[in-house]
């Protein structure tokens, strides 16, 4: 459904050049849903939109749902649907008739365009609000509008840029309900951004991360969490001295730099948490050192990010996570 190689796009600010996507290759079949995470100004949202045509790529090229990007771009724009971050909606005419609008710009009849409209105002349960101007909706209704254009036209694929952003949780998790019920309903191909790294944890299929430009990981969220990041073993003992026994016991167990020590704390990551924690038990008991509580913890995709970059995902975050 997607084939980007090489894809680049550099910006020239000031004489300056901004290199924001730096030789993107990506491989997406049909009927995946995918997560594309990346910190602020990883490069996701300019890949986005060299992906849907409205940004020209500095270098490298692209087919997306079988169109190329730079020969055929209407081709692209005909066969997937885009819902951007900012409101996709005017707000001068009422609700259904922007879907009508948004249906006739696609070259539908009248009643054609009627029928599509009245369609996705009832996937996505904004019926009641078909007569109302977009203004005066909810954030959660607005978002779903702005889904709704993106599907007036049966697209085979979907880009989100956020879909989630800036709502409650309840409205968040309502979003997904959706989103994961249209796939269902029409086995669209799915590639959307968020900052949300619980999100993508469980509804993603795959998770790609971005960073200065570059896909530095690509595969599912099981994966990557245990290919890169390891699950985690806190032990706590009784005093110092024991904790600094432990520590040196647990870099039997797990790598060196892979365990951390904070008073009577010990961390450690591993690869099997329930495997090597018994393990690790008899090993203290045998050291003469007796733990106060020992606790293992399944890592999470930002753990992922923070070992690879040895950054947090999360010092972008502005909002709390719903769990
Ligand atoms: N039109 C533009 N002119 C100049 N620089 C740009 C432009 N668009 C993006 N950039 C720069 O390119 C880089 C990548 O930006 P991009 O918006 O793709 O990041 P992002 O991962 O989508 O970030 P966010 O999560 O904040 O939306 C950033 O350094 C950004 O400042």
């Amino acid at each position: 459904m997607i084939h980007a190689r090489k894809l680049s796009r550099n910006f020239t600010v000031k004489k300056e050049t901004i290199e924001a996507v730096r030789g993107v290759d990506i491989d997406v079949p049909a009927g995946q849903l995918i997560a594309f995470l990346g910190p602020n100004g990883a490069g996701k949202s300019t890949t986005l939109r060299m992906l849907t045509t409205l940004l020209p790529p500095t270098a490298g090229t692209a087919t997306v749902a079988g169109a190329d990007i730079a020969t055929d771009p209407a081709g692209v724009r005909a066969r997937i649907g885009y819902v951007g971050q900012k409101n996709s909606a005017g707000e001068d005419y009422r609700v259904r008739d922007e879907l009508v609008a948004q249906g006739r710009s696609y070259g539908f009849t009248w009643a054609g365009a009627r029928r599509r409209a009245d369609e996705v105002l009832d996937r996505l349960e904004l019926a009641p609000f078909a007569k109302r101007k977009p203004g005066t909706l909810s954030g959660g209704q607005r978002r779903r509008l702005d889904i709704a254009m993106g599907l007036v036209h049966r697209p085979d694929l979907l880009f989100l840029d956020e879909p989630s952003t800036g709502l409650d949780p309840q409205s968040r998790a309502d979003i997904w309900a959706h989103i994961l019920r249209l796939r269902g309903e029409y086995g669209m191909t799915l590639f959307l951004t968020t900052h949300y790294l619980e999100e993508a944890d469980r509804m993603a299929e795959r998770v790609v991360v971005i960073d200065h430009g570059q896909i530095i990981a690509d595969g599912t969220a099981e994966q990557l969490k245990q290919d890169l990041a390891g699950d985690h073993i806190t032990v706590t003992t009784h005093d110092e001295a024991d904790a600094a026994t432990a520590a040196e016991v647990a870099a039997r167990f797990a790598r060196p730099d892979a365990v951390s020590r904070d008073g009577t704390a010990v961390r450690a990551r591993v690869p099997h948490a329930t495997a090597a924690l018994p393990e690790y038990l008899r090993a203290l008991d045998e050291a003469g050192v007796k733990a106060a509580t020992a606790d293992t913890e399944r890592p999470t995709l930002d753990d992922v990010f923070l070992a690879l970059t040895g950054r947090s995902l999360r010092e972008n975050d502005t909002e709390t996570p719903a769990a």
